[in-house]
Formats: structure tokens, sequence, C-alpha cells
């Protein structure tokens, strides 16, 4: 079943379509400076995952070939065709997904802190079943360490709370479904049918997506660019803007 997301447009209605896809626990917010960015020369569109901010819950386990069935259903009803994609974490396994199943429609695609295949997998839903029963927030203590280190958080403590917010306000039965589909998600033996130019991007100091799984996929997808963002965690589109809106700039031009 497909579940109506929902999102922010930003820019010139007939600019190219860039789509951006947040992480696990976060929402559109993740992306304000990305869309600050790019939102004078492309028709910015960032979306919720399903069962996280405005999007619609779907109860139970589900597939990463469902939220991208969700992202597509989006842009059909936005009447986007084709579109540049480029997503944080599930969101750039969600970009892997489209990559592999709708080839036609995306032009270029950028991955930024995610795996063909994430750590430890039944680990997933075992967190899916803590979150189930005891709520989003027994993750925000380590989500520092995490998504970005302790040392940005202490010189960027409103960012950081920003962003932590995200995840507490995440609905649990949204974020529980997500953990099944990244525990459920292996395309390492498909990345060499990737065909569109790709950019991937990993975090230096990132411990859930660290640099060697990260350049696994760009070692899979054929003239895929890959670079290290210094200093950085699971969100580097967050924690150095500059670098990473830069990155994207050079691979979209
Ligand atoms: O566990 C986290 O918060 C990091 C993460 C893994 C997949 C994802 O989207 O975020």
């Amino acid at each position: 079943m497909t579940a109506r997301l929902s999102a922010v447009v930003d820019g010139p209605d007939d600019a190219p379509v860039l789509v951006l896809g947040p992480s696990l626990g976060t929402d559109t917010g993740l992306f304000d400076a990305q869309a600050a960015e790019f939102a004078g020369d492309f028709r910015v569109v960032r979306y919720d995952l399903r069962g996280h901010g405005g999007s619609e819950v779907v109860p139970g386990p589900c597939t990463m070939a469902d939220l991208a069935a969700d992202v597509v259903a989006l842009l059909d009803r936005l009447g986007v065709d084709r579109f540049s994609y480029a997503g944080v974490s599930i969101g750039g396994a969600i970009g892997q997904q489209l990559a592999l199943t709708v080839p036609e429609r995306l032009e270029k695609l950028a991955i930024i802190a995610s795996a063909a295949q994430f750590a430890d997998p039944p680990s997933w839903t075992a967190r899916a079943q803590q979150v189930r029963e005891q709520g989003t927030e027994t993750l925000v203590g380590s989500r520092t360490g995490t998504w970005f280190t302790a040392a940005w958080a202490e010189q960027h403590p409103d960012e950081a709370l920003r962003l932590l917010q995200m995840l507490r306000d995440t609905p649990d039965e949204g974020y529980a479904a997500c953990c099944e589909a990244i525990g459920d998600f292996d395309v390492r033996d498909r990345l060499g049918q990737i065909t569109m130019p790709t950019l991937v991007v990993a975090g230096a100091e990132d411990p859930a997506t660290p640099p060697d799984m990260v350049r696994l996929i760009a070692d899979g997808i054929p003239g895929a660019q890959f670079l290290v963002v210094t200093g950085a965690g699971h969100l580097p589109n967050t924690t150095d803007p500059e670098t990473v809106n830069a990155a994207l700039r050079g691979h979209l031009a």
C-alpha cells in the first residue's frame, strides 16, 4: 500500500527538479541548507518519509521498494516526470532503489551517508521493537555521536536540538516500520545496474555508515564519484552544508 507523503516544494515551477530524501527520524527540515542553496535554480522537492513528519503513518513493516513507490506516487501527484535525487542514509537507500526501478526518470543521483546493505540487519528488527515499546525518545541520547560529533553539538547547540526534536516528533510506528525496511535492504549485487551519474558522500566520523561502508556503493556503481567530509557524522549535509552543497552543485551542473 502506498502512503501519501507530505512535501515542501521551493523554487520555480519550470526549473529542473531536485528531490531530497531524508534520513530515519528526521523530516524536511533536514534539508534547510540545501533548499536555501538550490531553490534559486531548481524546483526543490523535500519529502517526509512515510510515518515521519506530516506523512501518512502506515502501520506494519515495509520495504525499501514500498518507500520508493511512495516517492514515485508523490512525484506523479506533483506532475514531475524526470528528476535528480539526493538522499541521506535511508533516503540514499531509497535513491538506490529508485535508480533500479525507475531509471528512465532519474537524471543524477547523490547518495549521502548510506549503504547498499546497512550494518547488522537483525538489529533493525530489535530497534523497531524497542521503539514500538518505548518510543523514539529512548534513542535521542545516542544520536549525539551518531548524527554529529559531540564537539559539533557543543559548538552548535541550537542546531543539534533542532535535529533531535525531529526524532522526538517522529511517530513511533513510522520510525519502526522504516527500521524494518532498513534491515531488509540489500542491493549490493545490483549496484552495477545503476547507470546515471552518481555522487557518493560519507562522513569521516560516521559510526552508522562509516566511510568504508559508503565507499562500497561508489565502488559498485560505474563511474561514481566518492567524497569523505572531514569531521562529519551521519548527517554531513547539516553539519557541513558548505562542503556538501559545493559537491552537489558540481555534480548537478
Ligand atoms: O541510526 C541512525 O539514526 C542512523 C541511521 C541509519 C539509517 C538512517 O536513515 O539513519
